[in-house]
């Protein structure tokens, strides 16, 4: 037998999965890793702890699943977009690598606008600035961190560092490069207009690679403290929404998918780089040659449940949170949640909002608020949905995946909020897995990436909108909406109080 490895560097935690030619997963091991929160807006984490429990994780999935090493054909990568990795001359990481989720950068931002204008940046990028995109993190640190700044060699982001520190070999690949701002995402290649504007040497952005590109093969060093062969091949992989839309098969025209992993993001395949969303929507190269998607993001999904349980059910474990959610009615009560946690990105690029629940009674249990946040989150993801069904896209089926795709009562909720067929795939763990086809697909065991889809992805449920469900959300839907308007001010002000 032959197998393939997909290693995804998510936020919380790295998931590795063994997958065989038929596309089972065999094993899978999760390593977690915790972020570095110093302050209000900042997220961090160190690249180190990355490399660490990746190899950690490959050491137990090979000892536990008993292979033969010499049968792991390849392995490939999906990797939490954005963060920046600086790295001086010799390789070596300068600071704590600066998150996607890290909302710094809001005068950043701000400059890119005045140097580059509106209009040019999404000419050459077809994104809007937003804190969390990688160029402002670097500007971010040429302001205030100069001394580290000048001795920044080259910058990567975190699962391209990880394949660094595997291979010795640095690259960036396409789909994670288009997230950085600095792409020109049609032409495929770093944007010297932008660079120069800006005031970013050019020198600083690491060589382009195609996402099933192969880059080399194991050091002897890492194939050691892993037992992984050292002549595994080794293949770029993709941004973490590139792969995940992979691993669902989002692979042609028409197909949505739904991921609430820490993020959230509804994501929709594009042919071409030409459409114009007006950069309400986030638009990337996909991780199949020559495609796109176009994606809205929730910055605080999964993570808006990860708080509530840490805070107010730590010994709790998410099954026995959710247990009871599915007898709270729809409306949690009359209690609504709204998931800026974090700030937000789409429909609102507001770093300075935060959450709320509105209309708590004295009435409400911790059911009640564990259906709010639940709500409140996919509430968010169909903002995304609304702006991609204004652009004129029909949005009937949708794919979900992802930590939110565990729970059945979220997967109908998702169907009613969403007024659409929602197809849970026998993983969830979508990035993973699209790792493992780029690697599989890069290993020659199949044609097109659309080939080994068909061979290793499979329905296991799907979920139907019901239709009083549907009426009674569309209600509530507005009554969401208007909670960032009425709520905006207050947090911006509130905003001087914060650690
Ligand atoms: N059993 C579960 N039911 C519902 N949601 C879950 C469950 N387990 C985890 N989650 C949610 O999924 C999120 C993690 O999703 P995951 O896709 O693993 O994230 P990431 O790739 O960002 O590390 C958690 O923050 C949590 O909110
Ligand atoms: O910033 C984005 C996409 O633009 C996020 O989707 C990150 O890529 C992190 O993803 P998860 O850890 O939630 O999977």
């Amino acid at each position: 037998m032959k197998y393939v490895i997909g290693v995804d560097l998510g936020t919380s935690a790295v998931k590795i999965l063994l997958v065989d030619q038929q596309g089972n997963v065999v094993h899978e091991v999760s390593k977690s890793y915790p972020l570095i929160q110093e302050k209000t807006g900042y997220n961090e984490q160190d690249p180190q702890v990355w490399v660490d429990q990746t190899a950690a994780g490959l050491s137990d999935l090979l000892r536990e699943a008993d292979v033969n090493t010499s049968e792991v054909e390849g392995i490939s990568f999906s990797g939490q977009m954005h963060g920046l990795v600086l790295l001086d001359k010799n390789h070596d990481v300068l600071r704590p690598a600066i998150l996607w989720n890290d909302t710094r950068t809001t005068e950043q931002c701000q400059h890119i606008y005045q140097q580059v204008g509106e209009k040019k940046l999404l000419e050459l990028t077809k994104n809007p600035a937003l804190e969390g995109f990688t160029l402002p993190k670097l500007l971010w640190v040429k302001e205030n961190e100069p001394e580290i700044y000048e001795r920044a060699s080259t910058f990567v982001l975190p699962k391209d560092y990880l394949r660094y520190k595997m291979t010795e070999k640095l690259h960036m690949e396409y789909s994670d490069a288009a997230g950085t701002l600095l792409l020109n995402i049609g032409e495929k290649q770093w944007s010297k207009e932008i660079c120069e504007m800006v005031g970013i040497s050019a020198e600083l952005c690491p060589p382009l690679v195609a996402s099933d590109e192969e880059v080399g093969t194991l050091t002897a060093s890492f194939a050691e403290r892993t037992g992984l062969n050292p002549s595994t091949r080794v293949f770029a992989g993709g941004a973490d929404n590139a792969c995940g839309a992979i691993g669902s098969g989002i692979l042609e025209d028409g197909k949505t998918l739904c991921s609430i992993g820490t993020s959230g993001v509804v994501l929709s395949y594009e042919q071409g780089p030409d459409k114009d969303f007006q950069g309400k929507v986030h638009y990337f190269n996909h991780g199949v040659e020559n495609a796109y998607y176009t994606m809205g993001v929730t910055l605080s999904a999964g993570h808006s449940l990860s708080w509530f349980k840490d805070v107010f059910a730590p010994d709790v474990d998410f099954d026995d949170l959710l247990a009871e959610v599915g007898s709270v009615p729809v409306g949690a009560n009359g209690l609504l949640f709204t998931p800026y946690l974090v700030g937000e990105r789409t429909p609102h690029a507001d770093s300075a909002i935060r959450g709320s629940f509105i209309g708590m009674d004295s009435s409400h249990r911790r059911d009640d608020f564990v259906r709010a946040v639940m709500e409140g989150i996919t509430f968010s993801l169909n903002e995304s949905i609304d702006i991609f069904r204004r652009n004129g896209k029909q949005i009937d089926t949708i794919v979900s995946i992802g930590g939110g795709a565990k729970s059945e009562v979220w997967l109908q909720m998702q169907a009613d909020i969403f007024d659409a067929t929602i197809v849970k795939l026998a993983s969830e763990q979508g990035p993973g897995m699209g790792a493992a086809m780029l690697a599989a697909y890069g290993c020659g065991w199949f044609d097109s990436l659309s080939a080994c889809a068909d061979q290793f992805l499979q329905e296991a449920a799907t979920y139907q909108p019901k239709p009083e469900n549907v009426e009674r959300y569309r209600e509530l839907f507005q009554l969401y909406k208007a909670v960032y308007g009425q709520t905006a001010d207050i947090n911006h002000e509130l905003m001087r109080y914060r650690k």
